[in-house]
């Protein structure tokens, strides 16, 4: 279904992404790992059309994406959801406009000005915030909300599109640890139940081992590994970060720790009934 080839991006004379090949069957959750540089956000934003390409393909069922233009580029941007590290949210808004602003190309700008949208797209907004478990937020503005809260907006916001493909760049790097891994499991959710690909930028191995099918190794731009999350050992990873014999992988863990907060505990028993 995705068939990346010698996907290139230049700055100048800096390759971001050089020669970047993969190829992805099917509903695949996707990591990719490397240290700050290495050219993930890059390669996620080719995917997507937010930065354009300097060489290369990126085919989707046959279709060259990158050669996308106008009309057809924002018909494709549509299929492709794209989740940041800072939610990205409207943050005076609140939740269910903030997610009703998935479809926002899909309707005429002023009916988007006046804040008016079709009832059953309304529920179909509060249908999803309730499948991820914060419908009880849908009236309050984005701001109010913990930094867990509103990246589960954004991701409702990208179910709103009904992608095929969810990209994620870096959507936990801004959380704790219980943030972390209910938003990582509303993913995989995603992914699983749904049969969406999910393509993820991540920074911790821990993250990248236990939620992927695939791991991506990215270096200078290049791909330098390209496995099962079995085959990251420590001497592998140590070689994709170009780190060390000190490199400690404890350092980049997201493993949780108790927190006595009431909201932190109702978060708790959310990330619980998610993982049963
Ligand atoms: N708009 C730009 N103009 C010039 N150089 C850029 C631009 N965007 C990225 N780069 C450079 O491209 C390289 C890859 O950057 P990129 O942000 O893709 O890496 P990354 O692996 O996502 O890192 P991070 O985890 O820090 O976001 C870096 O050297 C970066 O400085």
């Amino acid at each position: 279904m995705l068939d990346v080839r010698s996907a290139t991006k230049l700055f100048g004379q800096k390759a971001a992404v050089d020669n970047v090949s993969m190829t992805v069957n099917g509903p695949a959750f996707v990591g990719i790992i490397g240290r700050s540089g290495a050219g993930k956000s890059t390669f996620l934003r080719m995917m997507n059309g937010l930065t354009p390409a300097s060489g290369g393909q990126i085919l989707v069922d046959g279709r060259d994406i990158l050669a996308l233009r106008g009309a057809d580029m924002r018909a494709w941007q549509s299929q492709c959801a794209m989740i940041f590290q800072q939610f990205n949210l409207v943050p005076r808004m609140d939740v269910v406009s903030n997610v009703l602003h998935g479809i926002l190309n899909r309707r005429a700008t002023w009916s988007t000005v006046l804040n008016l949208w079709p009832r059953a797209d309304i529920v179909r907004a509060l249908e999803i915030l309730d499948r991820l478990g914060i419908a009880e937020q849908a009236p309050k503005r984005a701001e109010a909300l913990s930094g867990g809260q509103q990246q589960r907006v954004a991701i409702a916001r990208a179910l709103m599109q009904d992608p095929r493909i969810i990209l994620a760049d870096e959507p936990i790097a801004s959380l704790d640890p219980m943030n972390a891994q209910i938003v990582m499991d509303t993913l995989k959710r995603i992914n699983v139940e749904d049969g969406r690909m999910v393509i993820a930028n991540l920074h911790t191995l821990d993250t990248a081992r236990r939620y992927c099918d695939r791991v991506i190794g990215m270096r200078d731009g290049r791909v330098v590994f390209d496995g099962v999350p079995d085959q990251l050992t420590t001497n592998v990873a140590r070689e994709i970060y170009g780190a060390d014999a000190d490199f400690n992988e404890s350092a980049t863990s997201t493993a949780i720790t108790p927190d006595p907060s009431p909201d932190a505990r109702k978060d708790a028993e959310y990330a619980a009934q998610m993982l049963a």
